[in-house]
């Protein structure tokens, strides 16, 4: 039997604010790719999404992604399940600004308009507040520009770790690969 999932990312009125780091990326810095293997953000990949994330202001980011052939479900669309991989990405960028480490605990989406392979995704992320470990966020996607119709919205929590966590389940980590604040599974 399959059981479904047992947990929302509908947050609660009573939220901990979110706190811009003292010493987060100012606002209009392109954030470095936190791994250069990632799917979502990595310059080695070879077929990953090559997304470019960039500080907001407050506790937000923006980012693009160009849909292309590597990333079809149905011909000449973009798969929902890669588009969930970009919010999830432009979302994991919220970490810069936070300086904590977090890994995705619970990611939905909502699939409103189809996106075609040409397009390019204006992404944006913000962090609604934090009740203990967990972070919550909301993202979209609109199509081509920033004003652009919304094709895809998210509702998120992410959990915030010690960096034990990579290092204990994840392969070939150097202290180099691992900062206080990257989340890098
Ligand atoms: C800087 C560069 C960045 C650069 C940008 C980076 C972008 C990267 C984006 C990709 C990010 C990823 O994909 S990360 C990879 C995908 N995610 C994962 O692999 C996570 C797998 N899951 C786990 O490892 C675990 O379940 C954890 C760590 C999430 C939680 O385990 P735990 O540490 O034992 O903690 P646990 O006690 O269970 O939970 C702690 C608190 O979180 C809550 N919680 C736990 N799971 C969930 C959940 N699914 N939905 C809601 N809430 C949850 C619990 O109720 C609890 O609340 P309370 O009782 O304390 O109130």
């Amino acid at each position: 039997m399959i059981e479904p999932p047992v947990r929302s990312a509908a947050h609660r009125a009573d939220l901990d604010p979110p706190e811009r780091h003292p010493e987060a990326p100012a606002p209009g810095t392109v954030l470095p790719s936190h791994y250069a293997d990632c799917v979502g953000c990595g310059p080695n990949h070879p077929t990953g999404l090559r997304m470019v994330t960039t500080a907001g202001p407050d506790v937000t980011v923006t980012g693009t992604f160009t849909v292309t052939a590597a990333h079809q479900g149905a011909p000449g669309l973009a798969h929902g399940g890669v588009l969930a991989t970009a919010l999830d990405e432009v979302l994991g960028g919220l970490s810069w600004l936070l300086r904590k480490p977090m890994v995705t605990g619970r990611l939905e989406t909502d699939y409103i308009r189809p996106v075609p392979v040409g397009t390019t995704l204006a992404l944006a992320a913000r962090c609604v507040g934090f009740s203990g470990r967990r972070m919550y966020a909301k993202g979209q996607g609109r199509l081509d520009t920033p004003d652009g119709p919304i094709a895809i919205r998210a509702a998120a929590v992410f959990v915030v770790v010690g960096v034990e966590h990579f290092t204990e389940h994840g392969a070939d980590m150097t202290a180099e690969q691992v900062h206080d604040y990257e989340v890098n599974p």
